[in-house]
């Protein structure tokens, strides 16, 4: 034995996958400082035949391998696996998970602790009968359970401490997917047929973008590693709170108009060197497309303005609009302002990289990731053939990217049509009606048959405003339908003598 471990090293050795390189040293670093912190008897590996966990199972192989040749005690004569691994089986895995996971505990000699309680109870009795202080999880950053983890996290309170060990938190999908080829390792059966992230039986299916279109009756999936966006791995889990799917949607049962905030971040424009036209373009899109923007700020390029502005509009408003400090810049802190108002850390986003390297190319590094970082479990990338790069929609605050008006028309085209089609955010394009009247009535004149009117149609908004102190009054009434406002003009019009109102345009 030896050899089998060294193949791996050497396969990633002589791939010439730079990333995949940086990402193997990495893990092996973690795995052989878990392995000199802790005795081997101490450690144990949370194995379920899952992609993730099989990629862990390779890495453990060759990191025992290299931390034994480090400390010399061993020429070649390993006869078993000898990190103790152990299995939560359940009545609803899938068969194929449970074969594989046998095998490969046969193949690499492995001595599977089958355990069949619940993590937490099956856990507690593990600890009981062993000295157990740290256990090697494949959980990667995206999965839901690796939110605020890190690569040595302790089990959280409530649960059996020990120390949590996750060598692969840092991979991407794409980095799974490029370990288990170039070392042409074998994977559960399933992965072939399209399933790309297995959970149990009742809430896993093929992921439907990996659906191949064929004439025949019975749908054909491609493999998992042909999915393009790992982000969209989990497309194949049931979700297990559906009504969450949609911020907007949900939320705009509440309010007759849905309401926008607009906030800006950049000190060029506290300081009055640059004008700000994006926020008065965007009032006029949302106000075109029916919304009601609540309130526009300017803010400091600072993380903690942005943090608290962006808490407190999100709260507030069915879609908060951000502009500005977007890029990587010293400066550029909306984003990790973004993150810290949703209480999330920012974590490199691969495929998001992916776009910003088609622009840069080759002024990118092309190992390290730090550059494309995004608020971690709650960024949707909005993507669109127009866009260069994706939008970034953080659950109901819309990053833009725009740096002017063009940019912004752009964005904004792509947002209403992506935003259509995708039907989360329909409500935005819901059709809404509006007519404006000048009059030369002193604003006493009108004063009071306006309140009045405005309880006789509480569902319409009326606004008002002056060109000049003394000059004509302009009346805005809008609503979700041209009846309802053409009756509140009839009544409005009744008050006072003919042709005392004029539309405008
Ligand atoms: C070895 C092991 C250790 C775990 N430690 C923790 C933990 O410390 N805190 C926690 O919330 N969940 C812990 N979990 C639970 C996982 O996060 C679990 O996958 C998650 O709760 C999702 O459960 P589900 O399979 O019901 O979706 C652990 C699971 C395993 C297998
Ligand atoms: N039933 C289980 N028994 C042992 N370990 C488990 C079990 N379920 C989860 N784990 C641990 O949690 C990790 C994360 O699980 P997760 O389902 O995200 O990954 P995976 O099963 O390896 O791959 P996939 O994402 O394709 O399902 C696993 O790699 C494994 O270490
Ligand atoms: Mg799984």
């Amino acid at each position: 034995m030896g050899r089998e471990e060294m193949e791996i090293d050497k396969a990633i050795g002589e791939s010439d996958d730079k990333r995949l390189k940086t990402k193997y040293n990495n893990a092996i670093f973690v795995i052989r400082r878990a392995l000199s912190l802790y005795s081997i008897e101490e450690v144990a590996f949370s194995f379920n035949g899952g992609k993730d966990s099989t990629v862990l199972l390779h890495l453990l192989r060759a990191g025992y391998f290299l931390h034994k040749k480090e400390l010399s005690c061993s020429n070649g004569g390993l006869s078993s696996f000898p990190v103790r691994t152990i299995y939560f089986e359940s009545p609803s895995a899938f068969t194929e998970i449970n074969a594989f996971t046998y095998d490969a505990a046969q193949t690499y000699g492995i001595q599977l602790d089958i355990i069949r309680q619940d993590f937490k109870s099956g856990l507690e009795a593990l600890l009981k009968a062993n000295p157990i202080r740290a256990i090697f999880l494949g959980v990667r950053i995206g999965d839901p359970t690796a939110v605020g983890q890190e690569q040595f996290s302790p089990s959280s309170p409530g649960w059996p401490p020990f120390m949590r060990v996750n060598p692969i938190l840092d991979w991407s999908y794409r980095d799974v997917w490029a370990f288990l080829l170039t070392c042409k390792v074998k994977y559960c059966s399933l992965y072939d047929q399209g399933y790309t992230s297995i959970g149990s039986i009742h809430d896993t299916v093929p992921n439907a973008l990996l659906s191949v279109n064929d004439a025949s009756s019975k749908e054909k999936f491609k493999p998992a590693y042909l999915l393009s966006d790992g982000r969209l791995e989990r497309a194949g889990r049931v979700k297990k709170n559906a009504s969450t799917k949609n911020d907007v949607g949900s939320d705009s049962q509440k309010h007759e108009v849905l309401l926008a905030s607009v906030i800006a971040v950049g000190d060029e424009i506290l300081s009055g060197t640059v004008e700000d036209q994006l926020g008065l373009s965007l009032c006029k899109k949302l106000t075109s497309v029916g919304w009601s923007v609540q309130q526009t700020s300017v803010l400091r390029n600072d993380i903690d303005s942005v943090s608290e502005e962006v808490d407190r509009q999100r709260s507030i408003c069915d879609m908060v609009f951000i502009y500005g400090g977007v890029g990587p810049l010293h400066s550029d802190v909306t984003l990790a302002g973004v993150a810290k108002a949703f209480g999330v850390r920012l974590a490199p986003d691969e495929e998001f990289e992916e776009y910003l390297r088609h622009l840069i190319s080759e002024h990118c590094t092309g190992d390290r990731n730090e550059m494309a970082q995004l608020p971690e479990g709650i960024t949707e990338l909005l993507h669109h053939e127009k866009l260069s790069v994706p939008l970034i929609k953080c659950r109901n605050v819309i990053v833009l990217a725009a740096t002017n008006t063009e940019e912004l028309e752009k964005e904004w085209e792509c947002l209403t049509e992506l935003t259509k089609l995708g039907g989360s955010t329909s409500s935005l394009m819901e059709l809404y009606a509006s007519r404006r009247l000048m009059t030369s009535l002193t604003d006493v004149e009108i004063a009071e048959p306006l309140s009045k009117l405005g309880l006789e149609f509480p569902d319409i908004y009326l606004g008002c405003y002056r060109k000049s102190r003394q000059g004509p009054i302009i009346i805005c009434l809008k609503g979700k339908d041209n009846a309802r406002i053409n009756s509140a003009v009839q009544a409005l019009c009744k008050k006072f003598k003919e042709g005392v109102f004029v539309d405008m345009k």
